[in-house]
């Protein structure tokens, strides 16, 4: 790019109408321009993730609006669809009563560029047939009980990036969780207790990744977590936090004692493999860190 069009395109960008924001491999805010600040709330001093300005946009009552009590498992159900393909757009009501039309468009770096037109003024024909469309869409890819992606969701995401990585020749893995002794917190707590155990789980394994890896709940209490582009280290390192993490979650806001683990399988994708085999032997190790006493992490070659 020339050096006029640096200038002119900052330039361009901070006057125009369309809502224009950019958001960093770590989905910080860094860019956000007059028409984007004056919806949604915004800080622009690199310590602001896209959750934290949908939760204080909802909180004020500005940017999109959001039907909803629970905005928390909103954020999570939204976040699960998230930066999951190159493009997508769809439309958005906003607090103002204007209508836009969202795109986003993510590079492979893991930026996002965020762009919205006003289509307040196109014809409402067939609108609530589409946002009913939408809807049923994204009840098909979520879990009901802790708003993450599904079982078939979260397959389509890791299909596709068990192929990508076949392409690029880039590492994958995947890690298998189960609750450690899960059918006792029924048991002894009830199965109420044992559904917010379940969701306090799906936000500290939400809470871990980031926007191009992903995790969903595959059924009862089995989760699973792909982390393309780490190493193995890494990936160890990443699971580890989590055990950590969940060891020290106060899950049942009534009982503060009350703790759970998690045991846990990871492997890395190998050349050629398919999503049931890197998954039966994400499986293999998972029954591993069971049988060697559970709340830990097995790794297999
Ligand atoms: N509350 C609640 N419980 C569920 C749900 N889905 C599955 N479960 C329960 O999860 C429990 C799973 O128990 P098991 O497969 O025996 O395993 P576990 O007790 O966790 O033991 P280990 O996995 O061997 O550590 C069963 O009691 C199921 O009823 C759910 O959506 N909500």
């Amino acid at each position: 790019m020339n050096q006029e069009l640096h200038t002119v395109l900052p330039e361009l960008a901070h006057q125009s109408e369309l809502l224009i924001a950019m958001f960093d491999q770590h989905d910080i805010l860094r860019y956000a321009n007059p028409a984007f600040q004056e919806v949604f709330a915004v800080r622009l001093d690199g310590s602001m993730s896209w959750s934290a300005m949908v939760f204080e946009s909802y909180t004020t009552q500005r940017g999109v609006a959001i039907k909803t009590d629970n905005i928390e498992q909103w954020i999570a159900s939204a976040y699960s669809r998230r930066g999951k393909l190159p493009f997508r757009a769809f439309e958005s009501d906003l607090t103002d009563g204007r209508w836009i039309w969202m795109t986003e468009t993510v590079q492979e770096n893991g930026w996002m560029m965020c762009i919205a037109s006003d289509i307040t003024h196109l014809r409402q024909d067939g609108r609530e047939l589409r946002q009913a469309r939408d809807q049923a869409l994204r009840a098909a890819q979520t879990d009901m009980l802790t708003s993450i992606s599904n079982r078939r969701h979260i397959s389509q995401i890791i299909q596709q990036a068990i192929q990508d990585m076949h392409q690029k020749s880039m590492s994958l893995h995947v890690a298998l969780f189960d609750l450690d002794h899960f059918k006792n917190v029924n048991d002894s707590f009830g199965h109420a207790a044992g559904d917010l155990v379940l969701i306090s789980f799906s936000r500290r394994l939400q809470a871990c990744t980031r926007r191009d890896d992903a995790c969903g709940r595959l059924g009862g209490e089995e989760f699973i977590l792909c982390l393309p582009q780490l190493t193995t280290a890494q990936a160890v390192q990443v699971v580890e936090r989590l055990l950590e993490d969940v060891r020290h979650d106060m899950a049942l806001p009534d009982m503060p004692d009350f703790r759970y683990t998690t045991s846990a399988g990871l492997v890395q994708l190998r050349a050629g493999e398919t999503l049931e085999q890197v998954i039966d032997r994400a499986d293999h190790a998972l029954y591993q860190a069971k049988e060697h006493g559970r709340n830990r992490l097995v790794w297999l070659d």
